[in-house]
């Protein structure tokens, strides 16, 4: 099986999460400021535990090369993508000690807690596997709003988030995963019982990411 599969598997719920009203109305500038406001701090916290996970998945490999290849994921989480958010939240008055202190909303504590559950019960592919929604769909996202004729750059409060996800740096990195995920699924069948087990990992995700949308658009309300 491959990475196709395992969107295939819940091809609804995949476009529920990437063509989500939240991200449009990003693209467009349109969206809540509240909204986005609410996802941004939840969306900090929530990378806390996602680079916990990653480093996780140092923790289940057993070669140095797998040891690696976390890494620049980390790395990349750590770096661009939390001082994104950390400059962000500053041009709105919140300091990095006040997004430190915010309360974890249930949806953040729902899905982080699934992915580290998930890595620690399982092994480095389960792990990977229930990772690969947040990534790929990011990316999914980042490249359709970048040729969407609706996006709107220019005075768009949302800009700095369309160009991060957008990016070269976050579409390569992406691609990458994309590589070593399918090394990785390669030899399962999707018709085996691994197999389906992957899939609905990679479907629960996905569903927590569309839970995360609408725990921000709640938040408007
Ligand atoms: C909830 C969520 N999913 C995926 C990404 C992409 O890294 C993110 N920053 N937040």
């Amino acid at each position: 099986m491959n990475y196709q599969d395992l969107i295939s598997y819940c091809q609804q719920d995949w476009e529920d999460y990437t063509e989500h009203d939240f991200v449009n109305q990003l693209a467009t500038g349109d969206l809540n400021k509240y909204a986005f406001f609410h996802y941004l701090k939840q969306d900090y916290l929530f990378l806390k535990h996602y680079a916990r996970a990653y480093a996780l998945a140092v923790f289940k490999s057993s070669t140095l090369a797998e040891m690696r290849e976390p890494l620049p994921g980390l790395n990349a989480l750590l770096e661009s993508e939390m001082n994104h958010h950390i400059e962000y939240c500053q041009t709105w008055g919140l300091s990095a000690e006040e997004m430190e202190a915010e309360p974890e909303d249930f949806g953040t504590v729902c899905y982080t807690r699934y992915v580290l559950d998930t890595g620690m019960a399982g092994d480095r592919t389960d792990l990977f596997t229930a990772l690969a929604p947040c990534a790929i769909g990011y990316a999914v996202v980042g490249q359709r709003l970048g040729q969407w004729p609706e996006t709107k750059l220019e005075g768009n409060p949302y800009r700095s988030w369309v160009e991060l996800y957008s990016g070269e740096d976050y579409q390569s990195g992406v691609e990458e995963t994309i590589r070593r995920l399918n090394a990785m699924l390669e030899e399962i069948p999707l018709e085996s019982k691994r197999g389906h087990r992957l899939c609905e990992i990679f479907k629960t995700a996905t569903r927590m990411e569309v839970a995360f949308w609408e725990q921000g658009m709640k938040a408007a309300q």
